[in-house]
């Protein structure tokens, strides 16, 4: 019996570019326990990626902002005030990063993300006067409310689902994943995680995005 599965997306199911890795569709389609996708991006994303994998729209989105679970979407965290530092960062000289259509925000509903070619410094410190946070990712910075975090999403699925959070297995790659590493049952960073990843991690895997979480899907299923 395989144990229900918490999975980051960038950096954990896909290459370093952040582009999917084909064999997701070897492994979780027939994954016989809940499959909950826990991302940083904004909503729609991994609901089509649940939808293309022919899973449950189980997700976290929007690193615990947005939540689906059994057709129910919950919120958490204040698009407004993040809009207010994007739209001060923006003011202050700072760009976002996204070109127009900005596909990466145009769809968001809890926070803001930025590009990692933005201005760091003036973002902490726009960030910090509208009393929010940046996470980086290692794909993009997130400007977001503190306390709205990827395991407090994973929590609501599992009241719904009537699981517990220590049923879980966890894995992930970045700083935004470490909160999730924190209740999940077992818990592991790929090779590429950052160091707030790893050192949250219960175990840190040899290899790398999907390689590295192939061989934790792998030997779950032989055990
Ligand atoms: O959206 C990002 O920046 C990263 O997304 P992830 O949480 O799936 O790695
Ligand atoms: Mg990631």
């Amino acid at each position: 019996m395989v144990p229900p599965l918490v999975l980051d997306i960038d950096g954990t199911l896909t290459d370093a570019d952040g582009h999917l890795d084909p064999r997701a569709f070897d492994v979780l389609p027939s994954w016989d326990a809940p499959v909950v996708l826990a991302t940083g991006k904004a909503f729609p994303y991994p609901v089509s990626l649940c939808h293309y994998l022919g899973l449950p729209e189980t997700v976290v989105a929007e690193n615990g902002g947005v939540v689906l679970v059994e057709g129910d979407v919950t919120f958490a965290g204040d698009r407004e005030d993040a809009q207010a530092a994007a739209d001060e960062f923006v003011a202050r000289g700072g760009d976002l990063g996204w070109g127009p259509a900005d596909t990466v925000n145009r769809w968001r509903e809890t926070e803001i993300a930025i590009s990692l070619d933005a201005d760091e410094a003036l973002l902490r410190e726009v960030s910090a006067e509208f009393d929010l946070e940046v996470v980086d990712t290692g794909f993009a910075y997130h400007v977001k409310s503190p306390g709205v975090e990827k395991a407090v999403g994973l929590e609501h699925v599992c009241d719904r689902l009537d699981y517990d959070p220590a049923d879980f297995v966890a894995i992930g790659d970045s700083e935004n994943d470490a909160s999730t590493f924190g209740v999940a049952g077992q818990s592991y960073a790929v090779a590429n995680a950052d160091d707030v990843a790893k050192a949250a991690a219960d175990e840190v895997l040899e290899d790398s995005y999907m390689d590295g979480t192939l061989s934790v899907l792998q030997s779950l299923q032989e055990s």
